[in-house]
């Protein structure tokens, strides 16, 4: 049995930057371990009382929930015990400087889920480690714009039925469970995402908002063995990316949350720095694949900490197809046995 500290031993690599990531990763896992507390004895309050209560909007412009501020204050402490220079929340408006000096930034979702709280569904934390170079010293504005590619490492905790964290130093991606009784982690395997989907997962309640090729994705998938696809999809949306993301990782499907015309959804919801850009490093390390559409995630460059980004992630094959149809919709009824042969968007 690999322990989560035994496996950034081994793998975390040579170099004072590499040691830094592991140390980072051990506060972030003891920190998900304090939350996991909280959340399953209920000590920030009853569910639907203290902890589902709104409160003010936070930097993404959401309303905070009493959950997302006790996240933010938790994994801001562990940015503070490690060797964190820049510290990038959805819960705070602008990046909080920390370490001077220091050699990683980190861009976290403190709770992914939130309107899940109160309902006792699975929720979750999603983190991004970044370098810090002296040009980031001098115009640390430039910290949060680097794009995904860039980043150490990535992962996201699903506090559900079981504490877990998907990891990726850059090797694969890795999972690991919580015991409540040792507060460790340990490895269960590198996860490997199924590269063709039996399952989609959108929010169809948007269905009306929908641009059509989006509309004619999600049809098509509908029409199921007596459509063009010729086979049939199930539909699952748990509306906290982090569970919709184990799930993928776990037996395969498509995450799609694109824009659409509702106002301010032009974009989508979800923000590309500290929710797509881990998420679409974790699914690429795991032979899956994440887009914005069209274009590889990780190569978009950011302009901002709270910007938000159309994202597609999961199985191989199905991000391709997707793609397919936002480039050109007739494809998809045309050829669905060359899906994952076709090199679209240089997925
Ligand atoms: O309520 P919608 O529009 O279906 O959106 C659900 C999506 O929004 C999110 O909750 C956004 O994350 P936050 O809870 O951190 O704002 C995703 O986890 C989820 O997939
Ligand atoms: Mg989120
Ligand atoms: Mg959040």
């Amino acid at each position: 049995m690999t322990t989560l500290t035994q496996y950034l031993e081994a793998h975390a690599g040579e170099g004072s930057e590499r040691r830094d990531v592991a140390a980072l990763i051990e506060r972030l896992a003891e920190a998900a371990g304090a939350l996991q507390r909280l959340i399953s004895t209920g000590a920030t309050g009853d569910a639907g009382a203290a902890t589902g209560a709104d409160g003010d909007p936070n930097g993404g412009g959401d309303i905070q929930k009493v959950l997302d501020r006790e996240a933010d204050r938790l994994f801001l402490a562990a940015a503070r015990a490690a060797p964190v220079a820049f510290y990038g929340s959805e819960e705070q408006d602008e990046a909080v400087p920390l370490r001077e000096g220091a050699s990683l930034a980190m861009a976290i979702d403190p709770l992914d889920g939130s309107s899940n709280i109160e309902t006792n569904v699975s929720i979750g934390t999603i983190f991004s480690v970044l370098p810090v170079t002296d040009a980031h010293r001098a115009d640390p504005a430039g910290v949060f714009r680097q794009p995904g590619r860039a980043q150490l490492a990535a992962g996201f905790f699903v506090y559900g039925p079981r504490l877990m964290l998907v990891l990726t130093l850059g090797q694969g991606t890795h999972a690991f469970g919580w015991s409540p009784e040792t507060g460790a982690f340990t490895r269960m395997g590198p996860l490997h995402i199924p590269p063709v989907a039996k399952e989609y997962s959108i929010n169809a309640s948007n269905a009306r908002h929908w641009e059509d090729p989006v509309r004619l994705y999600v049809e098509q998938c509908q029409e199921g063995a007596d459509g063009p696809r010729g086979r049939d999809f199930n539909m699952r949306w748990v509306a906290s990316m982090v569970a919709d993301a184990y799930r993928i990782f776990v037996r395969g499907g498509i995450y799609i949350y694109t824009g659409d015309r509702r106002k301010g959804y032009d974009k989508g919801r979800i923000r590309l720095v500290y929710e797509a850009n881990p998420v679409g490093f974790c699914a690429e390390q795991a032979g899956g694949a994440a887009s914005d559409g069209v274009r590889p995630i990780l190569d978009l460059v950011p302009e901002g900490l709270h910007q938000r980004t159309p994202v597609v992630f999961g199985s191989r094959e199905e991000v391709l197809a997707f793609a397919a149809v936002m480039t050109d919709p007739a494809s998809l009824s045309e050829v669905s046995p060359l899906f994952g042969q076709r090199p679209i968007g240089g997925i």
